[in-house]
């Protein structure tokens, strides 16, 4: 399946966090930049300013964001290469273009505005489209999972990834829809959910949000791909080079919370997620990074003001030292894997 280009009237994706995250970066001397989320190429247009000698490599799994890049690439004189594929598999992207190490990595997690904005995307509660939200071209659609999944899976994924508090009501209400025929649209899930789901009109927002949420982290397997690029960037970032993350979930910070914690020698607090935060609970040898920010980087009121899409974005950055890598830590891969949702107590 193609997609078309990213298309104009959708409105431009405003880049989050962008002024901090060029300081976090500091770019000028540096020779190879990697952005893992290429999306409309704020953060890369950005970067090529920043610095007349970079060269970056911008990656998305959304075809329709490479092929809108088109013209980016054609007015860098050579010094930006789009590859589509994920951010999960960079150092392969990078070794697939000869280049053994990077200086500079960033991540801006989550969905652009272009995505959200076109309904047939499926990403949208508030415009009717197929019920997909698939950012790259191949795997499951939201229909998919929300037609064929259990009813104790569906809750689980709309507990953990979604916070929705009223999960096991949704699912419910789901499974009880499916016995009348597939749910193919957005409009149908969003009416679905808004049946059991209140949340206060004058908050703005939609009682589909954390259900739609919750689908599309699993249906792109979310957390499993920022565990991944963390490693991939621990890899292939020379000493000294930089890593900054831009998360939108409490669960993505968290994961880079405890990745750079871990491995800047600093013990990790076991929580639910992390019952054993390192063999043993005790702080890691392996100091691979140093934080270059001093707690997560968060957007100013102006920020969220002029875009109200960077009220949850949190900014984390570390610098990487010339330790040595140790083996992937599995209790920071254990993170990606669904925590089994309390059975229960609360209503959910
Ligand atoms: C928030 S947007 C990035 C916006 C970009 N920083 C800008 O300024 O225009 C996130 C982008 O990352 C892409 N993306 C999300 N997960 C990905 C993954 N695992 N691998 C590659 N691209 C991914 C999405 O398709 C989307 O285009």
């Amino acid at each position: 399946m193609t997609r078309k280009p990213i298309e104009k009237p959708c409105g431009p994706h405003v880049p989050v966090l962008l002024d901090e995250v060029l300081a976090a970066l500091d770019l000028p001397g540096t020779t190879l930049a990697v952005d893992g989320t290429f999306g409309a190429g704020g953060y890369t247009r950005a970067m090529l300013a920043a610095d007349p000698d970079l060269r970056v490599v911008g990656i998305d799994r959304d075809p329709s964001a490479i092929a809108g890049g088109a013209a980016l690439v054609a007015a860098s004189n050579g010094r930006l290469t789009l590859v589509p594929g994920r951010f999960g598999a960079l150092d392969a992207h990078l070794a697939d273009l000869g280049e053994a190490q990077a200086d500079r990595i960033v991540l801006d997690i989550g969905v652009s505005s272009m995505q959200i904005d076109q309904p047939e995307r499926g990403f949208s509660f508030r415009n009717d489209g197929p019920l997909d939200m698939r950012m790259a071209a191949t795997g499951l659609s939201a229909a998919d999972l929300v037609n064929e999944a259990e009813e104790v899976e569906l809750a689980d994924i709309i507990y953990h990834y979604g916070e929705e508090r009223r999960s096991r009501a949704v699912a419910r209400t789901i499974i009880e829809a499916r016995r009348r025929g597939r749910i193919e649209t957005t409009a149908q899930l969003a009416d679905l959910v808004a049946g059991v789901v209140r949340t206060e009109p004058s908050s703005g927002i939609h009682p589909a949000t954390r259900t739609f949420q919750g689908l599309r982290i699993a249906v792109n397997d979310e957390l499993g791909e920022l565990v991944q690029a963390l490693h991939a960037a621990e890899r292939m970032l020379r000493p000294g080079g930089r890593l900054a993350v831009v998360t939108f979930h409490s669960l993505e910070d968290r994961i880079v919370k405890q990745f750079f914690s871990a491995r800047s020698g600093r013990a990790v607090q076991a929580s639910r997620h992390m019952p054993s935060a390192l063999p043993g609970g005790e702080p890691t040898a392996a100091r691979s990074f140093t934080p270059v920010t001093k707690g997560p980087v968060l957007p100013s009121d102006s920020e969220t003001a002029r875009n109200p899409r960077s009220r949850s974005a949190k900014l984390r950055a570390a610098e990487r030292t010339d330790a040595p890598v140790p083996a992937p830590l599995a209790a920071i891969q254990a993170l990606a894997a669904l925590p089994e949702a309390p059975r229960g107590g609360a209503r959910r």
